[in-house]
């Protein structure tokens, strides 16, 4: 068989973060207010450090305003909540990302609950999860989604056109990234299994999916056998190894020169799924910015 099709996600993104640029350009052009995205770093974790000011320039670039929050390591959950209630409260922030993980004194459910849902551009605020957890088959994604299900859900549309009565098998149950897929792929029409850690004979299942997307943080679990021969295979793992030359690299969680054999698409990483994250929190920040102005959805 010949090699599976690469998935561009690093091209696609960047046709979208153009897309939205001339969103944003077309919003201010008539009248409207120009996006405002706040995002809030807890604690000073270099790579969350990087990846927040990369977000913050990329609003920058498309035309929106930036609103960095840096927090100390020891911030109180009261605190934290203070800086929440008053990003809620001011008309220039439309957007609003507290990157996770936070520190662990903090509760995660009371810090995401406190987020204006208009302003949840991460789509994880108890609303906005019942309002995809309750939607319709096709019907418009009209309110804040989460970005990496939004950014693989667009990649897949994109590769294999209509999704409708695929067997889509996702390997990961978290609400950030394996639920939300789920989500969105049963709103595709597809026939949807949500696998785990506690999943029998993980293999066999992910042998029958026509769509395999996998989100659980181990450095190249899945393996070419495990595919389905002309399968689309999403990686959305992140993993940092080191290299013999004493530096690092960022591997998936599949064995991607494998999965090349056997899938008919995959995609990779880096490159893949982890640009179209961020270039659909810019995409969320638009919508809710258009929201807030009163004008109708357009998909962009
Ligand atoms: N590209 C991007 O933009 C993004 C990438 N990521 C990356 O995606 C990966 C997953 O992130 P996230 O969902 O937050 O991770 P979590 O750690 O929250 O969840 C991992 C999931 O994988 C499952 N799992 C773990 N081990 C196995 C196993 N051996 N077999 C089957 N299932 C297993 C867990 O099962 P159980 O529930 O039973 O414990 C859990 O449901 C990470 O590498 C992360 O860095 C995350 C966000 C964005
Ligand atoms: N509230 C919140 N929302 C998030 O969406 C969120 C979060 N917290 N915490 C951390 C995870 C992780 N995440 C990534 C986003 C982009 C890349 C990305 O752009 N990756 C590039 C590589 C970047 C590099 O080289 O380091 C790629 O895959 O090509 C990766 C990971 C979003 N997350």
């Amino acid at each position: 068989m010949a090699d599976a099709k690469l998935i561009d996600g690093k091209a696609f993104a960047g046709g979208l973060r153009q897309r939205v640029g001339a969103g944003v350009a077309d919003l201010i052009a008539k009248g409207g207010p120009k996006p405002g995205l706040a995002t809030v770093l807890v604690g000073a974790d270099p790579a969350s450090q990087v990846y927040v000011r990369s977000k913050g320039k990329l609003a920058v670039e498309l035309g929106m305003a930036s609103f960095d929050h840096q927090l100390p390591e020891n911030t109180t959950e009261a605190e934290l909540l203070a800086v929440v209630a008053q990003l809620n409260a001011d008309p220039t922030v439309n957007g609003i990302l507290v990157q996770l993980p936070l520190p662990r004194h903090i509760d995660t459910a009371k810090v995401l609950i406190a987020i204006d849902p208009a302003k949840d551009v991460d789509g994880f605020h108890p609303v906005n999860v019942g309002r995809l957890g309750s939607i319709a088959p096709g019907a418009p994604l009209d309110f804040p989604v989460p970005c990496t299900p939004l950014g693989v859900s667009m990649l897949l549309q994109d590769a294999l056109g209509s999704l409708s009565g695929l067997n889509a098998v996702i390997v990961g149950r978290s609400n950030l990234v394996g639920r939300p897929v789920a989500q969105l792929l049963l709103r595709a029409d597809c026939t949807v299994t949500i696998t785990h850690s506690r999943t029998r004979d993980l293999p066999a299942v992910c042998r029958q999916a026509d769509i395999l997307v996998v989100a659980i943080g181990k450095t190249e679990f899945v393996k070419g056998g495990w595919i389905k021969p002309g399968a689309a295979v999403v990686d959305v793992g992140i993993n940092r190894i080191p290299t013999p030359e004493g530096k690092s690299r960022l591997v998936g969680d599949v064995a991607f020169a494998e999965a090349q054999k056997v899938a008919g698409y995959v995609t990779p990483v880096p490159g893949g799924v982890g640009p179209m994250t961020v270039a659909c929190l810019m995409y969320n920040t638009l919508q809710a910015t258009r929201r807030v102005a009163g004008l109708p959805f357009v998909a962009v």
